[in-house]
């Protein structure tokens, strides 16, 4: 049995894998924590989360002796938390000799010269990045066997590196174009006036500046366009994406390539069938569905996740148990 702590669990990603945690018989929450002046200190999280009734735990400040406590009780930590909380925290558990399975951004790229530009921080923490692993849990299994800085993928990258690393030995230089929608979860919990109800209507946004951009290069070895879209309904994302391959390149190669989730039982390829968000919703699982032109060489896959699940919760949860082998 491992003991996790789980910071931020207020939110809609730490609310979450709170309750995949929960429901993992190899798995003890060992507490509950949002910032130290949080407005929900002290709540259950069923107060916040009447769908999460059967789980008694309250959200606790994360004081500095919660957080002796959690390292003299815990074996990981799960950081659901923004950016800049994560940078810090994340370190300093690290240091303490934790496992931490980190939901944001801040431990992703390893060149530190990328976090300014995107995160408008500048990485303290070379020493600790350079432990940090990628949790493409598909992917990396061996690495993330093998670290305790697991920086666990965003959603967008999630669904677009599942579609498009199996094709990475296929494309021509013709960039691929991912074109993507993402339910309004994705922009997390905490009130802002560009995700409230009246104001959500499908649009993109960040377009040819969004930091899931290089991320998705960096693990792709090869640029692309990336236009992320803002959609009006809860969860989910949908990734469609259209990209060029070689010159000669048949069916029975796109089928092969594809082959290497043929043991992966959270991914579903189907060939001339295109997903659809609902059913893969309050899943750990990504469909893809893709259809090939022979004649021009193009191919459209799409790919759909639920954000909060494979793009963040799930893949924690994958990453977890890897890491500690059950
Ligand atoms: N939403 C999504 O689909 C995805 C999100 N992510 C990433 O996961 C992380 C969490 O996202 P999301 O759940 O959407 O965010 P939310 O805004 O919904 O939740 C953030 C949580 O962090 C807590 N928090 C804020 N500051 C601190 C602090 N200093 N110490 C401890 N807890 C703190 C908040 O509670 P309080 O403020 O009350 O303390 C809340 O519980 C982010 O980095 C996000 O980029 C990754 C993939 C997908
Ligand atoms: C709809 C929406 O706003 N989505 C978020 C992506 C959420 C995510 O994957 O989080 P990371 O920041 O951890 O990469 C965005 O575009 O910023």
């Amino acid at each position: 049995m491992k003991s996790i702590a789980i910071i931020g669990a207020s939110g809609y990603t730490g609310a979450q894998i709170t309750s995949l945690i929960d429901a993992d018989n190899n798995l003890v929450i060992q507490g509950l924590y949002v910032s130290e002046n949080s407005l929900d200190k002290g709540k259950p999280l069923s107060e916040l989360y009447p769908t999460y009734s059967h789980i008694s735990q309250s959200l606790s400040p994360l004081s500095a002796e919660a957080k002796a406590l959690i390292v003299k009780q815990a074996d990981g930590v799960v950081l659901a938390t923004d950016h800049a909380v994560s940078l810090h925290l994340a370190a300093w558990f690290f240091e303490q000799g934790l496992a931490v399975f980190d939901l944001s951004g801040a431990y992703r790229f390893s060149d530190t010269t990328q976090y300014p530009k995107w995160y408008g921080f500048e990485h303290d923490y070379p020493e600790v990045l350079s432990h940090a692993v990628y949790g493409l849990a598909e992917w990396n299994a061996a690495q993330i066997a093998d670290s305790k800085m697991i920086a666990v993928p965003g959603c967008y990258p999630t669904a677009s590196l599942t579609a498009l690393k199996p094709l990475s030995s296929l494309l021509t230089a013709v960039l691929p174009v991912i074109n993507a929608v993402s339910g309004v979860t994705g922009a997390g919990r905490k009130a802002q006036l560009n995700t409230s109800f009246c104001e959500v209507s499908l649009t993109p946004y960040g377009v040819l500046g969004h930091r899931h951009q290089p991320e998705i290069v960096t693990q792709l070895g090869q640029e692309v366009i990336f236009t992320p879209h803002l959609g009006n309904f809860k969860r989910g994302i949908l990734a469609t994406i259209t990209v060029q391959l070689k010159a000669g390149t048949t069916e029975a190669d796109i089928k092969a390539a594809y082959a290497v989730y043929d043991d992966a039982p959270l991914i579903t390829v189907k060939q001339n069938q295109f997903p659809k968000v609902d059913d893969v919703t309050n899943t750990p699982n990504c469909h893809l569905g893709w259809k090939f032109d022979p004649q021009t060489g193009y191919l459209v896959v799409a790919s759909a996740i639920d954000n909060l699940m494979k793009g963040a919760a799930s893949q924690a949860l994958q990453c977890i148990k890897i890491h500690f082998k059950y």
